[in-house]
C-alpha cells in the first residue's frame, strides 16, 4: 500500500533519515520507536510531505507521492492525516467546529470562514465525536479540555478527513498515563474497526509493545529494527536505543 524506497533527509550537516527503505500494508498498527532526535518525525512528515526529501521515493499503490502537486498534494494530505503531540487545535474555537476544519479541502472556503458548514458534515462531525466518547463536550472552546481530550477531538477531526493513513506523531508524549492509555485506545478502536493504517511514533516501549503489531525501530536515522512485536528481543532494543536501552 505504502512503499518507501532510499528515503534520505538531511538539514545541513545532519543526516535525520537515511537511505530508509519500508512497506506497509492497509491495516496495519505500526509503532515507530527510538531515541528523541533518531528520525522518527522527520519519517512522518515526509510521507505526509510537511518537509521534502533529499532523495528517494515515497509510493502510495500506484500513485507517485512525491511527484504530487497543487489540488493532488492537498488531497494526498487529507488521505494521510497528521496527528500532532501539541494536538493543534484552534483554542478559541468550539470542539465541533475544530472537528469540522477536518472538512476544509471539501467545502467552498467562504463556508469555512463563516463556520457554516453544510449538515451533513455538522453530522459526520458528531459521529466522530461520538466514537471518541466526545459527543458531551462538543460545544465547549477547545481550550477547556483536559489534554487528553484534546488529543481524541484531534483523532476526530483526522477522522473527518476520511483518511487512508493516520500519522501520528508522539501523540501521547504529553498526556498523564490514563490519558495515554485513552488516546491510544481510541487509535486501536479505529485501526481494528475501519481498518485504517496507522503509523505511530512513540517514545516508550511499554506503550509500543502493548499496542502495535509491528515495530519499526529507527537510530541516527536508519532503520535498524523492523518485525512483529513479539521480535523485540533485548538485542534488539539494544540495537533501536543503544546499548544502555530505553532511554
Ligand atoms: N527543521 C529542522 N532543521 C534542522 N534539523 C532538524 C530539523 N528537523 C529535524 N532536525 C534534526 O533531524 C534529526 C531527527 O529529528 P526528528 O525530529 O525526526 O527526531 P525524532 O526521532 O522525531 O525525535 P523526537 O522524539 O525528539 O521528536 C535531529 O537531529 C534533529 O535535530
Amino acid at each position: 500500500m505504502l512503499r518507501i524506497e532510499g528515503l534520505t533527509r538531511r538539514f545541513g550537516t545532519v543526516t535525520a533519515l537515511h537511505d530508509v527503505s519500508l512497506t506497509v500494508e492497509e491495516g496495519e498498527f505500526i509503532g515507530v520507536i527510538g531515541r528523541s532526535g533518531a528520525g522518527k518525525s522527520t519519517l512522518l512528515r515526509l510521507i505526509n510531505r510537511l518537509i521534502e526529501p533529499s532523495s528517494g521515493r515515497i509510493f502510495f499503490g500506484d500513485e507517485d507521492v512525491l511527484a504530487k502537486r497543487g489540488r493532488a498534494l492537498q488531497d494526498w494530505r487529507r488521505r494521510a492525516a497528521m496527528i500532532f503531540q501539541q494536538f493543534a487545535l484552534i483554542d478559541r474555537l468550539s470542539v465541533l467546529d475544530n472537528v469540522l476544519v477536518g472538512r476544509v479541502a471539501t467545502v467552498p472556503r467562504w463556508r469555512s470562514w463563516t463556520l457554516a458548514w453544510p449538515l451533513a458534515d455538522r453530522a459526520l462531525a458528531i459521529e466522530a465525536l461520538d466514537r471518541l466518547d466526545m459527543t458531551d463536550h462538543a460545544l465547549k472552546r477547545a481550550d477547556q479540555l483536559s489534554g487528553g481530550q484534546q488529543q481524541r477531538v484531534a483523532i476526530a477531526r483526522a477522522l473527518v478527513q476520511a483518511p487512508r493513513l493516520i500519522l501520528a506523531d508522539e501523540p501521547v508524549a504529553s498526556l498523564d498515563p490514563r490519558s495515554t492509555r485513552a488516546v491510544m485506545d481510541s487509535l486501536a478502536r479505529i485501526n481494528r474497526e475501519d481498518g485504517l493504517t496507522v503509523l505511530c511514533n512513540l517514545h516508550h516501549i511499554d506503550l509500543a509493545r502493548d499496542y502495535c503489531r509491528r515495530i519499526i525501530g529507527i537510530h541516527a536515522g536508519r532503520v535498524v529494527f523492523d518485525g512483529p512485536v513479539e521480535a523485540l528481543d533485548a538485542a534488539a532494543i539494544a540495537l533501536i536505543y543503544g546499548q544502555d536501552g530505553e532511554e
